[in-house]
């Protein structure tokens, strides 16, 4: 039997902040209230003048993702490792079969890569192509496998792009099996067609990204996702949220009454697309990921859509490539490896420009970091909430503690910090997983192996509202 006694900090729920010490016992949390007592052998952390909040959640990263010729750098060990030194607790993942693969055969391998994850993770599972068979094994997916959430690329056309048609075979499949939609919402026909003409004006280096991915291309296809996720009276979510438009596409949605859900990335909220520019080709080439970093004025609007509560989550989109995978597309932007790393930071980079600048609230912090991802991909109250029976992933804050961020300082194994440099105010001192303290202090003991596959069900109440309301709104016949 292993206990710990977390004694003295201040328990933070995404409903309700209080004073409260939390004991946990083999892996789940068994009291959260004020003077417990320690049973015999168990350890006592102090968290005096500390938060004590769920573990994050990141529902999007890519850990050993073969993508664009190569494969990132973190897999699933050191990367959910580097996510406990920084507080996460749980990752979802994706699997990515390719065009004209079997779901269940890419599902199985990946499985077997993400075994030696040090944390608790689950799967989005892409559909990048269309027939029966992918039908057949959606259904598999959600009934046996615990894959509640399916995956669709509106971009990187002739690799995994989906067109309109697996689009709306999808999203109906999967209204059908209770599982949510999301989407990368960029218009891989308009990015194709851009990246040409950036190159063909002579611009080939990694400020021609930003140039083939303007907002407009993300609005869309967030438009379009959207228009026909209402059609269909399927819920949808939007991952890496990056620009005004698709924000505001959101947001009108959600006016409207549609179920409609936004994630965004601790990077699209702190960066802006200066970093294009950057002198140094390694330096800018780093930050190419997609949808790119964007101008100023769209990071406000960003944190405005999660303080109104019309985006939900944040993430990271962690995907690390070094500065040599990088320098595949030292001749043609088109060709660098996207996407950058984060699962170590964002819970630091987002308490400190979000809670210490008045933003957000503690709560609202665990909200947007943990408890709305467990709400939305049906993991909660097992994860996200700091309560009797849910499992004892957790993470003791100090909102006084600081550090500067760096790639020399970090666990994750990429080269490349995108927020190096930046001296962050509230970071994790604790962390636990499984009920275990895998960071103390500074002190990473991530276990290979012993992270768990997490089954989310299926949908019920969205799903169900959702065609309730299709029911009552449906139309009629005129009886002649
Ligand atoms: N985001 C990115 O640039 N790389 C990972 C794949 C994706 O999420 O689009
Ligand atoms: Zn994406
Ligand atoms: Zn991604």
């Amino acid at each position: 039997m292993s206990s710990i006694l977390i004694r003295g900090g201040t328990v933070v729920n995404a409903d309700q902040a209080f004073k409260a010490d939390v004991l946990t016992q083999d892996g789940r949390i068994v009291a959260v209230g004020p003077d417990l007592q320690a049973p015999a052998g168990a350890q006592v952390v102090d968290a005096g003048g500390q938060y004590v909040m769920p573990g994050g959640i990141d529902p999007h990263t890519h850990m050993q993702l073969p993508f664009m010729g190569t494969t990132t750098m973190d897999d699933f060990f050191t990367g959910t490792a580097a996510g406990l030194a920084g507080g996460t607790t749980s990752i979802i993942d994706f699997v990515i079969p390719n065009p004209q693969q079997s779901l269940m055969e890419a599902y199985q391998t990946w499985r077997g890569w993400a075994e030696k994850s040090a944390s608790d993770y689950g799967f989005h599972v892409a559909v990048t192509w269309w027939d029966e068979s992918v039908k057949r094994d959606m259904g598999t997916l959600v009934q046996q496998e615990g894959v509640n959430s399916f995956k669709h690329f509106m971009a990187y056309k002739n690799a995994i792009m989906c067109d309109d048609e697996t689009l709306v075979n999808s999203f109906s499949r999967a209204l059908e099996l209770g599982a949510m939609p999301t989407v990368h919402a960029e218009n891989g026909e308009l990015v194709f067609l851009l990246q040409q003409q950036v190159l063909d004006r002579g611009i080939t280096g990694p400020e021609g990204h930003p140039l083939s991915r303007p907002p407009v291309v993300e609005g869309e296809a967030a438009n379009r996702a959207i228009a026909i996720a209402e059609v269909l009276n399927v819920p949808i979510y939007i991952v890496h949220v990056s620009c005004i438009e698709s924000a505001e596409a959101i947001a009108r949605a959600r006016a409207r009454g549609q179920r409609v859900y936004g994630e965004v990335l601790a990077g699209h909220l702190t960066i802006d697309d200066s970093v294009y520019r950057h002198p140094d080709f390694a330096t800018a080439a780093a930050h190419v990921m997609s949808p790119p970093f964007r101008p100023k004025a769209h990071q406000e609007a960003l944190w405005r859509g999660l303080q109104s509560g019309n985006l939900h989550t944040t993430a990271t989109d962690h995907c690390t490539f070094c500065a040599s995978q990088k320098g595949a597309g030292q001749d043609n932007f088109a060709k660098i490896p996207n996407g950058c790393g984060g699962v170590e930071e964002r819970m630091a980079v987002v308490w400190d420009e979000g809670v210490n600048t008045g933003r957000l609230t503690p709560s609202e912090f665990v909200a947007v970091t943990s408890a709305n991802a467990a709400k939305l991909f049906n993991l909660y109250p097992q994860k996200g909430s700091v309560s009797v029976g849910a499992d004892a992933d957790l993470v003791v804050w100090d909102p006084t503690g600081s550090k500067t961020l760096s790639a020399k300082t970090q666990f994750s194994k990429g080269d490349f910090n995108v927020f190096e440099g930046r001296t962050v105010t509230g970071i994790p001192s604790h962390t636990l997983s499984q009920g275990k303290l895998v960071f103390v202090q500074g002190d990473l003991r991530a276990q290979r192996g012993v992270g768990r596959y997490v089954k989310r069900p299926a949908f019920n109440a969205n799903f169900t509202a959702s065609k309730l309301r299709a029911d009552v709104t449906a139309q009629t016949a005129v009886k002649r």
